[in-house]
């Protein structure tokens, strides 16, 4: 019989990243009685997390700042200390970044798994005692094995004559759902938490902390492999409704049918569902692509080659709806964009957040910058240096350069085309009034969103193009 669950009182998690500052903030929010700290090699992430200003905490979350703020220094610590933080844990969460391997085996479709891996060695190396270690991280199915092996040499690894108390440990997975922009939302009720292991006390341990703010009947416990693989399944099947309305939406565009009239018939079908049904610039994000493209080197790497091509199209079609933005808008330009202003609303991969991660505005800016095109951007939360880093190049005013604004306005003034690539609110009520006064006649509007007020836009001399409009 398994022992009892025993409390928690101390939490470690590695990586203070979009996962493990948000998680672990509402974990130390809910719990007060539980001491938190997240942990991070990057010195000066676990700066601005310390940052007494709550504005400029690394992430931007709708309603984050405030959850931080009422835990940090009370029972939510930040620190470059890993070590001292997993010797002191009683779980230990791995939320480390694993993005696509980009060189050797299964590059470009397999997960790099270097993080996971020295983080499970650090774990295995300073922890005490018995340790509860949850891989939150994304994770190929059956990466568990990998993590119980290298926690299971910890024990040959101890010098001869070691006297300290063995150590022992639970391996649980415990992915996370959380959208970017919804994340303390998702957090604070989750549509599930789930919980797989083998271990059912360690399973209970960590099912009570959830279990101070989430019902039971949301905490579903599973088989290890059944948690690893939920994960990816679920984002595969996410973006797999995507890539099928975007598909739809060309042909609506095509056809004289409208996409949103289309997603309305059918997302009132219950075993549909209304939600992500918006047809778009394509999906970005850290996860869609990099967890479909996991699931597809995963089914290579079991025989499963005509389950791979299947998933695979689902990005396939995702950059091909990129590029066909890119090309429309040139085509729309008189076929030549080349020292044409056009202006950029938008360049985080969706609206509230500030993170750009496979953003569909970096390829679409990339064609149209290959096009001699120079593009004014603005985006309400990404920095400058960020698009310097995502576009490969500085700002400058050259044919093929871009530049950044600072309103909506400034980006429209001289352009040929305002082009709207992410969903900010604000841009659901931008006065087109005031906009085409200051643009190059023709001009357009091209909502890559179907965000902005078109009867507006048309109404102050605008062609417009709405995506998935016929
Ligand atoms: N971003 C999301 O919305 C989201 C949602 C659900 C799941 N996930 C998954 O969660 C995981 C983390 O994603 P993220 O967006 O938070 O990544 P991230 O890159 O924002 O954060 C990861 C952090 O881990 C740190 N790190 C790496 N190795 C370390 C080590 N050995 N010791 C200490 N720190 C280390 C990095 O410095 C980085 O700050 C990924 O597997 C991702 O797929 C992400
Ligand atoms: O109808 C829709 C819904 C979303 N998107 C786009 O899809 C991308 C992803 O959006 P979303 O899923 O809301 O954000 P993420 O933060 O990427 O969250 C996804 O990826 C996370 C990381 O794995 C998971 O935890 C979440 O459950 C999953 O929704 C964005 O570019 C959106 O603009 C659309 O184009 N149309």
């Amino acid at each position: 019989m398994d022992p009892a669950p025993s409390p928690i009182r101390t939490i470690c998690c590695i990586g203070a990243g979009y996962v493990g500052g948000p998680t672990m903030a509402v974990i130390a929010d809910r719990c007060p009685g539980i001491q938190v700290t997240v942990v991070d090699l990057n010195a000066e992430r676990i700066a601005a997390w310390n940052d007494p200003d709550l504005s400029r905490l690394p992430v931007y979350e709708p309603g984050l700042d405030a959850v931080v703020g009422r835990a940090r220094g009370r029972n939510l610590h930040f620190t470059t200390e890993v070590d001292a933080a997993i010797a002191a844990a009683d779980m230990v969460f791995l939320s480390v970044n694993t993005p696509t391997k980009t060189r050797g085996v299964g590059a470009g479709q397999a997960s790099d798994l270097r993080w996971i891996e020295a983080s499970a060695r650090q774990v295995a190396a300073s922890a005490r005692g018995h340790t509860i270690v949850v891989e939150k991280s994304t994770l190929p199915v059956r990466t568990a094995e990998t993590v119980k092996a290298i926690l299971g040499a910890a024990q040959q690894n101890r010098p001869e004559g070691d006297r300290r108390q063995a150590k022992t440990f639970a391996v649980l997975s415990n992915p996370e759902f959380l959208a970017e922009g919804t994340a303390i939302g998702d957090l604070e009720a989750p549509d599930r938490v789930l919980i797989g292991g083998e271990d059912t006390a360690a399973i209970e341990s960590l099912a009570g902390i959830y279990a101070t703010w989430v019902p039971q009947d949301r905490i579903l416990r599973t088989n290890l492999w059944s948690s690893e693989l939920s994960k990816l399944t679920a984002n595969a099947f996410l973006a797999q409704r995507i890539s099928s309305i975007n598909s739809i939406a060309a042909l609506c565009e095509a056809t004289g049918a409208d996409v949103r009239e289309v997603g309305r018939a059918i997302g009132t079908d219950s075993r549909i569902g209304a939600k992500f049904l918006q047809a778009g610039p394509g999906f970005g994000g850290s996860c869609f692509q990099k967890d479909i493209l996991n699931l597809v080197y995963l089914c290579r790497h079991y025989g499963l080659d005509e389950e791979a091509g299947y998933w695979e199209q689902v990005v396939t079609l995702n950059t091909w709806q990129q590029d066909r933005i890119a090309r429309m808008v040139v085509q729309r330009l008189f076929g030549t964009v080349t020292g044409k202003r056009l202006a950029l609303l938008g360049f985080a991969f969706k609206a509230d957040t500030n993170d750009t991660r496979e953003a569909p505005a970096i390829r679409i800016c990339q064609n149209l910058i290959e096009e001699g095109a120079r593009l004014v951007i603005v985006d309400p939360k990404v920095s400058v240096s960020q698009i310097v880093t995502d576009l490969g190049q500085p700002p400058s005013d050259a044919d093929g350069g871009w530049q950044a604004a600072s309103s909506p306005l400034e980006a429209a003034s001289g352009a040929d085309a305002v082009l709207i690539l992410t969903e900010w609110r604000d841009y659901a009520t931008l006065d087109w009034g005031a906009i085409a006064a200051v643009m190059r006649r023709p001009a357009w509007l091209f909502d890559a969103r179907a965000i902005a007020d078109a009867a507006a836009a048309r109404a102050a001399g605008l062609n417009v193009w709405r995506v998935g409009e016929g």
